[in-house]
């Protein structure tokens, strides 16, 4: 336990996550908490945690978990306040294929995929890279694909009052594929829209064109 302190300390110099903003929540004493709990786990497991390959799994973890739940020390909405600018475009704005990483709540093993989300401006539009932003701080909690989309949907919605907003979201589950039913290639797909996108069909439906499309 005493290597895994100085391994831990040694760590700690950086107070920072990797190529990530220094948050507070990473601080010396819970990550030393979250290894002390995953040295106990490699012994659970059968394995020997002061074996040369493992002497720094535990802070490794630690600072793995860290990074993968970060997003519950993001603020989404701040986000896209930060950059909202005033502009008279009125068609569809839409941001594809971005790459999701979550973990699903019951099993924390990882989900991913692409999310797709649009909105059409009411008089405001938001720095196009908040959108992925926004992805990535409900994604990166323990999550369930429904409530993502969700939280997504309702975090555009609200803050920047558009005409609509659309998400679609594309994911495979690892606890269904490496573990439990072990289905390898089923994806699941979640969807979660407001305003123009529910009331108006032809809208709807060319934003499912669009994310279909391959124009790239
Ligand atoms: N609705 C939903 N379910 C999810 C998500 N991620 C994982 N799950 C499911 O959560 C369920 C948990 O069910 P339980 O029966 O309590 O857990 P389990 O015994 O491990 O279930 P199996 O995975 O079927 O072996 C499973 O059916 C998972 O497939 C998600 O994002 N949304
Ligand atoms: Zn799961």
């Amino acid at each position: 336990m005493d290597d895994l302190k100085k391994l831990t300390s040694s760590m700690m110099e950086e107070n920072e996550m990797d190529g990530y903003q220094k948050i507070d929540r990473y601080n010396e004493e819970k990550i030393r908490d979250i290894s002390e709990k995953y040295y106990d786990i490699l012994k659970d497991i059968g394995e020997d945690p002061n074996r040369e390959g493992l002497l720094k799994t535990p802070e490794r973890v630690a600072k793995a978990l860290q990074f993968l739940t970060h997003g519950y020390d993001l603020n989404p909405s701040e986000i896209l306040k930060s950059a909202m600018f005033t502009e008279e475009y009125s068609q569809m704005v839409l941001v594809k294929d971005i790459e999701v990483y979550s973990m699903c709540e019951h099993h924390m093993l990882p989900f991913f995929g692409k999310a797709h989300v649009a909105y059409i401006p009411n008089g405001k539009v938001v720095g196009l890279s908040k959108i992925p932003r926004v992805v990535d701080a409900f994604s990166r909690r323990l999550q369930v694909q429904e409530r993502l989309t969700n939280e997504i949907r309702d975090c555009i919605q609200d803050t920047l009052s558009p005409l609509g907003v659309a998400v679609v979201i594309e994911c495979k589950h690892m606890c269904m594929s490496m573990r439990g039913i072990q289905k390898q290639n089923s994806v699941t797909t979640t969807s979660a829209f407001t305003g123009e996108f529910i009331n108006n069909e032809k809208t709807r439906y060319e934003f499912m064109q669009l994310i279909a499309a391959h124009l790239s």
